[in-house]
């Protein structure tokens, strides 16, 4: 906690305004933060200077895993995150790859579970990491990355994290997951969560010790409309301690998580926080 209200103050203290013609709205804007996660002692990133969501940033990792390409399917398992940029971003609407409601294209699990190859085959980056560390192999190169700038035109919008890779150091896994442009209030919040839980997640189906995730970030922003009540509101907080993640112990498989698994296999205990915030959302 104390390094995430660390960053917001960075960037409050020291950030430099950055126009997004994306979005039409400007960022504080901060280059290259280094976060970590202790997740051999279940230190959970949930952010207690205001109430986080956690079950929906959980189901937007699933979505990832699953390899889902439409925000309908996001919904189904509870998670309303991507609704905006599959619905209401005109660039995306204007886009004839656009393929009716709520399509999001080829973005995140479509790549990481079927990257397309020359010959027309997929290449399913996940299996072939979940099954090398299952078999205790490490070559230096357990990466599922869902960046793939030749199909950028295919999807709602550029993965932000969106390379990760696995290491094992005898039985103990690490990740270290990387992220393009991050909107400090909303999407870090979320993606704390997954890159512990992504790290958690794996060393239990693939029979290891999970020990740090570790978060580079490049582009670290505050959208001015979120600025007054990070500065003013979230930054005078007091944090609390952070709460432990329990994961569903018969979640053995990739299998189990394209199959059964749901965001009530996650429970959080010991969790306190400050009163919930809302911050605007800019698509
Ligand atoms: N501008 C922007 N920021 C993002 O963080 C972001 C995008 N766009 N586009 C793609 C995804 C979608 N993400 C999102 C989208 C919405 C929330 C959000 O509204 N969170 C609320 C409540 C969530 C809930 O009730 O489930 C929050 O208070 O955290 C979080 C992450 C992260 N990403
Ligand atoms: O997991 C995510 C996904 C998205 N974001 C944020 C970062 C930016 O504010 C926007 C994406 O805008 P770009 O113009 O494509 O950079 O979404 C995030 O923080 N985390």
């Amino acid at each position: 906690m104390k390094q995430y209200l660390e960053l917001c103050q960075r960037i409050v203290d020291e950030g430099q305004w950055v126009e997004n013609k994306r979005t039409g709205t400007r960022c504080l804007t901060v280059i290259n933060a280094d976060l970590e996660y202790d997740v051999a002692n279940n230190q959970f990133p949930m952010i207690t200077t205001r109430k986080s969501y956690y079950k929906a940033a959980i189901a937007e990792l699933l979505g990832y895993l699953r390899g889902y390409d439409s925000a309908a399917q996001f919904r189904e398992i509870g998670c309303k995150t991507w609704d905006a940029n599959a619905n209401d971003n005109n660039a995306w609407l204007n886009n004839p790859n656009r393929k009716g409601e709520d399509d999001m294209g080829r973005v995140y699990g479509v790549q990481g579970r079927g990257w397309q190859r020359p010959d027309g085959s997929t290449l399913d980056q996940l299996s072939k990491v979940i099954n090398n560390l299952k078999n205790g192999i490490d070559d230096r190169g357990e990466i599922i990355t869902f960046y793939n700038p030749g199909e950028f035109e295919l999807g709602c919008l550029r993965p932000c994290m969106h390379t990760h890779t696995f290491s094992l150091l005898g039985d103990t896994l690490y990740l270290t997951s990387y992220q393009r442009s991050c909107d400090v209030p909303l999407g870090l919040n979320f993606n704390q969560i997954q890159c512990f839980v992504l790290l958690a997640l794996v060393a239990q189906i693939t029979g290891h010790k999970a020990g740090k995730a570790y978060h580079k970030i490049a582009n670290a922003h505050i959208y001015e409309n979120q600025l007054e009540l990070m500065r003013d509101v979230q930054l005078t907080r007091e944090p609390f301690a952070s709460p432990q993640l329990k994961i569903n112990p018969e979640i053995k498989s990739l299998e189990d998580i394209e199959t059964w698994v749901t965001r009530d296999d996650f429970e959080v205990t010991g969790y306190q926080c400050h009163e919930a915030i809302q911050y605007p959302f800019s698509v």
